[in-house]
């Protein structure tokens, strides 16, 4: 009888509780990834986040080597392989941690939990994130939030008794299982050494400029954590950076705590993905459900899909991310909004195609985001970014515009963020955008206002703030001298 610890968006050894049980039953263990080649024919994979993974488990193998154990992949569908694995050698335990994924994977994980049932296999799904499964009351959550993030990580195992396979299956990483092509250019790179550079660098130096840079595409490539794809494919747990970030005497305490909101922030949206999965595909609000349906333009979506729209800000930052995989929260924000409003497209195709760009996609920090953006949550529906004063604003000189479109080459400064109002604009090269971004921004206001006016149906909106919004104002009250908890203010 063996153990079989299933990795999915927790690739580390370090606060990782099914290795830690699997160590502690004595039992052999498997420590198994599979490549599921039905997941990365999925609108929303990529062959970018394909890559991030398969380096993080080449360097995880490498770290269950100096403890003794081995890492083991197979490809295919993961019941199949967990049947053939029984068959070879009888699971008895198969430990892994909860995944709030996309619909797919929340399909799969009932068929995995079906198949041990049905094969007497004992499942135990642990927690990896402060997001809690069942009904959730957010009125309490972020006590049992706190607490959960607060507990002491698990240890390291010093030794696991590992079951050896006949051949590891390493070699299966090499082969992408499908065929998007979808490549960053200079994406970051995957695995620990990695990840604890990028964190040892920010806790000690890029800590300082966190706030002053975190709104502008260019100077927040250094001074954010740049942490979120460790955390999505849990290279790192989340709960331990949260505790060593605690722990830093930084002199800034603003941008300490700045950054401390951040990562509270990312159970708190993964939480209503996890309590409405729906969030995944239909607006959550359900009288918003049809808003821009039926109206789908696809000739505007593959131009903002390419960064072609005409508009040289939104397009320097679209193709910032297709390049590097990816841009700050406010380019995101603005992007998800450009596409929502001015082009008035539905969030659906937008939604997946970031998230193929998104070395770090998580689905339960992306689909909620991009509901906000798009306005069908029913709450603070006008999110309509000006993208001209937005591209004065964070790229007043031109350069991040410059690197990025050099089709504007022949365009002068003062032009370089509305070249449609350029006499000498070379539209061959660079066409200007199907409407003026004013008229665009504005026919969308009033569209947004007669649908909420004809169809919004306040009681939903009541119960989507019940169920997912967080509790300022209460937390505020009840806390007022608790710092963790000040954290939590700032949650939107
Ligand atoms: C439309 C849209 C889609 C997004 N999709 C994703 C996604 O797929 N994956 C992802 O990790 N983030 C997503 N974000 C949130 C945010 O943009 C990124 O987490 C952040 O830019 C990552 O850079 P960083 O690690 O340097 O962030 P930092 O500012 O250093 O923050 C530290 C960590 O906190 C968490 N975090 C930061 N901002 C947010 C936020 N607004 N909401 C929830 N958690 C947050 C992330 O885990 C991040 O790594 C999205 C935002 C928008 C507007």
């Amino acid at each position: 009888m063996i153990n079989l610890v299933w990795l999915k968006r927790d690739i580390r050894v370090s606060d990782h509780r099914p290795l830690y049980e699997a160590a502690n039953n004595g039992k052999p263990t498997l420590i198994l990834y599979v490549i599921e080649p039905d997941y990365w024919q999925l609108e929303d994979t990529s062959k970018r986040q394909f890559q991030f993974i398969k380096e993080s488990l080449l360097s995880l193998s490498k770290q269950l080597q100096c403890i003794g154990a081995s890492l083991t992949v197979r490809k295919g569908d993961v019941v199949e392989i967990l049947e053939k694995v029984h068959l070879h050698a009888a699971i008895s335990n198969l430990y892994c941690h909860q995944e709030t994924g996309n619909p797919w994977t929340y399909e799969r994980d009932k068929r995995v939990i079906a198949w041990c049932k049905s094969k007497q296999v004992n499942y135990q799904e642990y927690q990896q994130q402060a997001v809690f499964r069942g009904h959730v009351n957010r009125d309490k959550w972020h006590h049992v939030a706190e607490k959960w993030l607060q507990a002491a990580v698990f240890p390291t195992p010093t030794h696991i008794h590992t079951l050896l396979q006949h051949h590891n299956g390493l070699k299966l990483l090499d082969v992408y299982p499908a065929d998007d092509n979808n490549e960053a250019r200079t994406p970051q790179q995957g695995g620990l050494e990695a990840a604890n550079k990028t964190r040892d660098s920010f806790f000690h130096h890029r800590i300082n400029e966190y706030l002053y840079g975190i709104s502008s595409p260019v100077k927040s490539t250094t001074s954010s954590s740049r942490l979120s794809p460790y955390l999505a494919y849990g290279v790192l747990s989340l709960r331990q950076v949260l505790q060593q970030a605690q722990a830093l005497p930084v002199t800034s305490k603003r941008n300490k705590s700045g950054f401390l909101s951040r990562l509270y922030w990312h159970s708190h949206f993964v939480q209503k993905l996890e309590s409405e999965p729906r969030y995944a595909e239909q607006a959550v609000h359900n009288s918003l459900i049809d808003m821009r349906a039926n109206e789908f333009n696809e000739s505007c979506y593959l131009r903002w899909s390419s960064g072609d729209t005409g508009v040289p800000f939104i397009d320097a930052c679209m193709r910032m991310l297709i390049q590097t995989g990816w841009i700050n929260f406010r380019m995101r924000a603005m992007l998800m909004a450009y596409s929502s409003y001015h082009l008035w497209l539905d969030w659906q195709k937008p939604a997946a195609r970031l998230a193929t760009l998104f070395v770090d996609y998580e689905p339960g920090i992306h689909y909620p985001q991009v509901q906000m953006q798009s306005g069908t949550t029913g709450i603070n529906p006008f999110r309509i970014y000006n993208p001209v004063t937005q591209g004065l604003k964070y790229d007043p000189d031109g350069h991040f515009i410059r690197r990025y479109i050099p089709e504007l080459d022949h365009v002068p400064d003062n032009y370089l963020h509305t070249p449609w109002l350029y006499a000498g604009l070379k539209d061959d090269l660079y066409a200007p955008p199907e409407k003026h971004p004013d008229d665009a921004a504005k026919i969308a206001r009033e569209k947004i206002s007669s649908f909420y006016k004809q169809h919004l149906d306040k009681g939903e909106t009541g119960r989507v703030i019940s169920t997912h919004a967080s509790r300022k104002r209460a937390t505020r009250r009840r806390n007022k001298s608790n710092t963790m908890s000040k954290n939590q203010l700032k949650l939107f």
